[in-house]
């Protein structure tokens, strides 16, 4: 049996509805691609009250150093409204040259286009210089409590360590060899609950609207950038993701009104100086009386929600240097040393060894029709490819 064929991996990979937080078979597809190429496969089921429980999978090839990870998930999104799509999303069909499949580049693309790389360079090579591990989660699209995480602590506390990290998200914006995301932002999530008097809508003087001041709070917030961005961060950026008072009705004004936001925040800020930033503007667009002459300050609470994710930058020229050095040698071209977008299970990894991401180009993911072209999954096995071989040969000469 072969694996050094990425598009027999991932429509493998594809074939299996692997919807966080099922299973789906992924894991399993991907243990019988490893375990010939001679690793040891471990599963860990991951479990945390209120939440479901959720498999891992850690496998690792080799037992001495230099050690080189590669991360990543084989969970995927909801395909949504199958109808809508070309191909059925679990199909993995073939079509002018693109293979279409929910996580066709998000990201069991990724993870298909390393298997067959390591398969092509044990091929060539022989045994590694070291070790090379997969530390895959079923758990990154969702609420990534039982995933990457743990999967670190557990395979930690078994006495694995790890040199570098590379994650094979989707990294690209419009074509690959586009970025390499060397860090992300942190990302801060809270609730805003204002608290007014109900009353009748044609009588405003007797109740006292918490919309009106919940505007001001929420202008606030977006209206003034927090920083222009920094050396190697864009700037941070609040959006408000919901606004309710769970009033149906046009004539009332309700009682309390609250609001969500999000921050994605940049290495300008840390946890504490945020969180004291937004409170501090809340509390002075609560005391402004524009949008309510005459009217004590508004009272609100602020809640933050779920965990923060940290800030962190990745300072390993080596490891960033190879990357790109392999990245140019195929494609020819300059990779961009980004840490735009969103946040990724990177920010679990840069806790235990320095940490780099490179993938498939992203822009149909998460979308109806995600789709790869065959060509692109060809190109990113070569990268991994050198890649694979400059990493070792500079951390063997370490
Ligand atoms: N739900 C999880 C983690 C959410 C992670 C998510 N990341 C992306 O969408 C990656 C896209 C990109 O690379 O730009 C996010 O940033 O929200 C949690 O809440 O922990
Ligand atoms: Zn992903
Ligand atoms: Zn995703």
């Amino acid at each position: 049996m072969t694996v050094s064929d990425p598009v027999e991996n991932l429509s493998k990979l594809i074939r299996c509805p692997s919807v966080t937080p099922e299973e789906g078979g992924a894991l399993t597809a991907l243990a019988g691609m490893l375990e010939p190429l001679g690793f040891t496969v471990e599963r860990m089921t991951a479990r945390e009250a209120g939440t479901p429980d959720v498999e891992n999978l850690y496998a690792r090839l080799g037992a001495a150093g230099p050690h080189l990870m590669f991360a990543g998930h084989t969970d995927v999104v909801p395909p949504g409204d199958e109808s809508a799509w070309k191909h059925p999303p679990f199909a993995a069909a073939i079509d002018d040259g693109r293979l279409y499949g929910r996580g066709a580049v998000d990201m069991k693309g990724g993870i298909a286009c390393f298997v067959a790389a390591l398969a092509r360079h044990v091929e060539e090579h022989g045994p590694l210089a070291g070790s090379v591990s997969f530390l895959i989660t079923g758990d990154e699209e969702g609420p990534s409590i039982n995933g990457t995480d743990k999967l670190l602590q557990w395979a930690h506390a078994r006495g694995e360590r790890w040199d570098a990290a590379l994650v094979g998200e989707p990294t690209n914006p419009d074509a690959l060899g586009d970025m390499i995301k060397v860090g992300r932002r942190g990302s801060l999530s809270g609730r805003i609950t204002v608290t007014g008097t109900q009353g009748h809508v044609a009588y405003p003087h007797r109740a006292d609207n918490p919309l009106r001041a919940l505007t001001a709070m929420l202008s606030a917030l977006m209206a003034t950038p927090f920083d222009d961005g920094t050396d190697r961060f864009p700037p941070s950026n609040l959006e408000v993701t919901s606004v309710d008072t769970g009033n149906p009705a046009t004539n009332v004004i309700a009682a309390t009104a609250t609001a969500v936001f999000n921050i994605r925040f940049n290495d300008r800020w840390s946890e504490e100086t945020l969180k004291a930033e937004i409170a501090a503007r809340l509390e002075r667009a609560a005391a402004d009386t524009a949008l309510r002459p005459g009217r004590e300050p508004a009272r609100f609470a602020l809640e933050w929600l779920g965990r923060v994710s940290p800030v962190f930058l990745t300072r390993d020229d080596k490891l960033a240097g190879g990357l790109s050095d392999a990245i140019k040698a195929v494609t020819g071209r300059e990779p961009a040393l980004s840490t735009t977008g969103g946040t990724s299970d990177a920010r679990f990894i840069k806790d235990y060894c320095p940490v780099v991401e490179f993938g498939l180009v992203g822009e149909s993911m998460h979308k109806v029709d995600e789709n790869v072209p065959v060509a692109d999954l060809e190109q990113l096995t070569r990268i991994y490819r050198a890649f694979i071989e400059r990493w070792f040969a500079i951390a063997v000469a370490r």
